[in-house]
């Protein structure tokens, strides 16, 4: 017989992991659900809920748990930290669980782990915060920085960062997106698929299926369990994919019969639309930095059978003359900061320095470098990110055109009116989680000069 697991202990020791350095949550997470394969579908959804809500609510629970605690919660043991982050959690976002069992449950695990002095005071303070909840004094709109911070767990500097970027009511309605739930975006394959049999297949299944925003084969997905038990994911009809990645696609425009370079390809997202789009011509060259990335992308190539990707190891750093003026499109999806989708990766907000964005930027632009050679005179360079900061995006391709043969072409023709503006029609496009019905994501099409005009 299998003993009863206690799932709030479980929840203690994923917090506790991913706080050490170089932790990703969504990992720790998903090995214990893999540790623990026995839970109920209920229990998994719980722990998998309390967890990521902690995570994504933290600023907010540190603020209410300073308003009644004698102890700051950046002074207090770790384990007591984490029992009470997760247990207000639960009193607060979490209506099915009885206030009274949660402080049950938070005091006798502090007691369980040797902290016998303090169940008293995890007791107090988790009551306290129970009755009086309502009544807590938190930053007012006067106070923005403090307010959003507060409000939408957001780190201040990168409050102040969207603030100067954006102002006030875009940076808001960004970070409540944040942390609104989201169905799963799908892109139906196109080519040899008939998109009618696959929403058929899909709904056969039980599956909830809505039209997505800006691409036509874009559709939301609800209801389901399990993705690899869906038919239409096995026989690669579909791909898990953003609408603003799918819109890289869309601003590639690929011609049958074209060859496309994608640098940073992992797990391949882009470079499967982009094999759709093609038809089963041409040829796309899906290159990443490790073995264990191009993998991915040989998996979901295979899943969906496309003969025209090839797949292989390359450091986007280094320079590839055998590429020199082969391209007639190049993919530049290059590694970023991710500030676009924190919505779905909680780890970015707290992760995340104004250091790390400078080392970015270089890396960035030393990419950028070698791609410009790759392209044919007359091709098509697009560069995409999905993080907003002006660093890795526009003054990145501002950079770019100045010191190579390149220039900003409209992608107006490209796109959905809903999404044309003053900077698509110079080329560029940044969307905003909350502003745009998808992920914060940056994308410019370039166009390479040809000999006469550089
Ligand atoms: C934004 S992700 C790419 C997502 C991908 N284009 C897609 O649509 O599925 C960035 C990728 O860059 C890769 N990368 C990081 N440094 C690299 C380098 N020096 N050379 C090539 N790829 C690199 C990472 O492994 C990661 O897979």
């Amino acid at each position: 017989m299998v003993n009863k697991v206690n799932l709030r202990e479980l929840v203690l020791g994923i917090l506790l992991e991913i706080n050490k350095e170089g932790q990703h949550s969504h990992l720790v997470i998903r090995s214990t659900l893999e540790k623990y394969q026995y839970l109920e579908k209920q229990e998994r959804a719980f722990l998998t809920r309390v967890c990521e809500g902690t995570l994504e609510y933290k600023l907010r629970l540190d603020y209410i748990l300073d308003q009644y605690s004698s102890v700051p919660v950046e002074k207090m043991k770790p384990v007591i930290r984490e029992i009470l982050r997760s247990s207000v959690y639960q009193l607060l976002y979490m209506d099915n669980v009885p206030d009274s069992a949660v402080c049950d449950e938070a005091v006798k695990l502090a007691r369980k782990k040797g902290f016998y002095n303090l169940t008293g005071f995890v007791n107090g303070v988790l009551r306290k915060v129970a009755r009086e909840y309502g009544s807590i004094h938190f930053p007012e709109k006067d106070q923005p920085v403090e307010y959003l911070s507060v409000l939408y767990s957001m780190p201040k500097w990168l409050v102040e960062k969207f603030l100067g970027e954006y102002g006030f009511e875009k940076t808001e309605k960004m970070l409540e997106a944040f942390l609104t739930e989201k169905p799963t975006t799908i892109r139906i394959r196109q080519h040899l698929v008939d998109k009618g049999a696959v929403l058929d297949s899909l709904k056969r299944q039980k599956v909830t299926v809505e039209p997505a925003p800006y691409v036509e084969n874009a559709y939301y997905i609800k209801d389901y369990d399990y993705l690899p038990a869906l038919e239409a994911f096995r026989m690669g009809n579909i791909q898990v994919q953003d609408v603003s990645s799918m819109l890289v696609g869309e601003v590639a425009d690929p011609k049958e019969g074209d060859y496309v370079i994608d640098l940073c390809a992992a797990p391949g997202g882009k470079t499967l639309c982009i094999a759709d789009k093609l038809k089963g011509t041409g040829r796309i060259d899906a290159r990443d930095i490790s073995r264990t990335k191009t993998d991915l992308i040989r998996e979901n190539a295979i899943r969906q059978n496309f003969l025209n990707v090839v797949v292989t190891e390359k450091d986007a750093t280094q320079l590839d003359s055998e590429s020199f003026e082969k391209a007639d499109i190049l993919i530049a999806d290059v590694p970023c900061s991710g500030l676009g989708v924190i919505g779905k990766k909680t780890d970015i907000k707290y992760n995340i320095t104004q250091n790390g964005i400078a080392e970015l930027v270089n890396l960035q632009r030393k990419i950028l470098e070698q791609a410009s050679t790759y392209v044919k005179p007359g091709g098509t360079l697009i560069y995409s990110t999905c993080t907003i900061n002006k660093e890795e995006n526009i003054e990145n391709v501002r950079w770019f055109v100045e010191n190579y043969p390149y220039e900003l072409e409209s992608i107006d023709d490209y796109l959905c009116e809903e999404l044309r503006s003053d900077t698509t029609k110079e080329g560029y496009l940044q969307l905003l989680s909350g502003v745009h019905d998808c992920d914060g994501f940056f994308i410019a099409r370039l166009k390479r000069k040809t000999e006469w005009n550089r």
